[in-house]
């Protein structure tokens, strides 16, 4: 009786062994809301519990050992090696980076603001691509998170080159001339909650903190997504938008970029469409 108990609990615990190991990777690498459930709250919460560190400070700790200081390219690779092999993060990522690169250099800014900094991984593919009189200013409202995004930015060498500002967007947009004095944004990225893109865009129009030529990227405008944000803007005389596929940051699972040109105050809405801007 102990034999076939143990040999049917082995079963039992090799049958789930993997089914961890392949079914629950195959699964989440497909779906949005499966993936979003499995690596920003099942995993994190029991690595945090097990190893009493957060996400931020192991993503950290991977930088420090892995990428040479001064070197921002070996910043990024360091940290897409760690969410792809060891542990799912959410920066852009790899893939959608690209799409970012290509839009900072095309619209090569000189004045530059990101909403939702997390640990600096944006804004160091960002800043690594701007003139040398040209600041990042970020903003991150997590006080943790933005200090992790800080060593990061330091180990990149970016440190004069970013600023990261802790607080809510809603609360430093139109604080921005005052304590930058900056009258208009040439490049913004949106990035922080999603929820946040339409109200946030507005108060950047309602603060005439955009010009004519500014160009707005948004990410994650497919997964999570953001409908509310991408009515307003496709529809909007006011902007020329353009989306870009691509898949959420180090998974299979379809996403896109938003890059939306400011046009200048036109007031009105208009019918997009979109297959032509593709
Ligand atoms: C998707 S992460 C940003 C990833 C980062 N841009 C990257 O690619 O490396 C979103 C971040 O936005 C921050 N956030 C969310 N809502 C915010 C708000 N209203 N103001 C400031 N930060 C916000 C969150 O704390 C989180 O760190």
């Amino acid at each position: 009786v102990l034999m076939t108990t143990v040999c049917l609990l082995s079963v039992v615990l090799v049958g789930l062994y993997a089914v961890c190991r392949c079914m629950i990777p195959w699964l989440v690498q497909s779906n949005s809301t499966l993936a979003l459930l499995w690596y920003d709250f099942v995993l994190e919460m029991t690595l945090d519990l097990l190893t009493r560190t957060t996400r931020p400070q192991r993503l950290l700790r991977a930088v420090i050992i892995n990428a040479v200081r001064g070197d921002p390219d070996s910043v990024i690779r360091a940290i897409d090696h760690f969410c792809k092999h060891t542990e799912w993060a959410m920066n852009i990522g790899d893939e959608k980076g690209a799409i970012l690169d290509s839009v900072v250099m095309e619209t090569s800014p000189s004045t530059v603001l990101e909403l939702g900094t997390y640990c600096g991984y944006s804004a160091v593919r960002i800043t690594r691509l701007l003139p040398p009189s040209t600041r990042l200013i970020t903003v991150e409202m997590n006080p943790d998170y933005a200090c992790v995004a800080r060593q990061v930015i330091q180990h990149a060498g970016l440190q004069d080159k970013v600023c990261v500002l802790e607080g809510q967007s809603a609360d430093l947009i139109p604080k921005m001339a005052e304590m930058f004095g900056i009258q208009t944004f040439d490049f913004v990225f949106l990035d922080h909650w999603k929820d946040r893109y339409l109200p946030d865009i507005r108060l950047l129009e309602d603060c005439s903190l955009l010009a004519q030529g500014s160009v707005v990227l948004a990410d994650n405008v497919v997964c999570p997504g953001t409908p509310d944000y991408l009515n307003y803007i496709r529809s909007n005389l006011n902007y020329r938008s353009r989306f870009y596929q691509a898949h959420l940051e180090y998974t299979r699972v379809l996403d896109g970029l938003e890059k939306s040109e400011y046009l200048g105050c036109r007031q009105g809405k208009r019918q997009v469409d979109r297959e032509t801007d593709r």
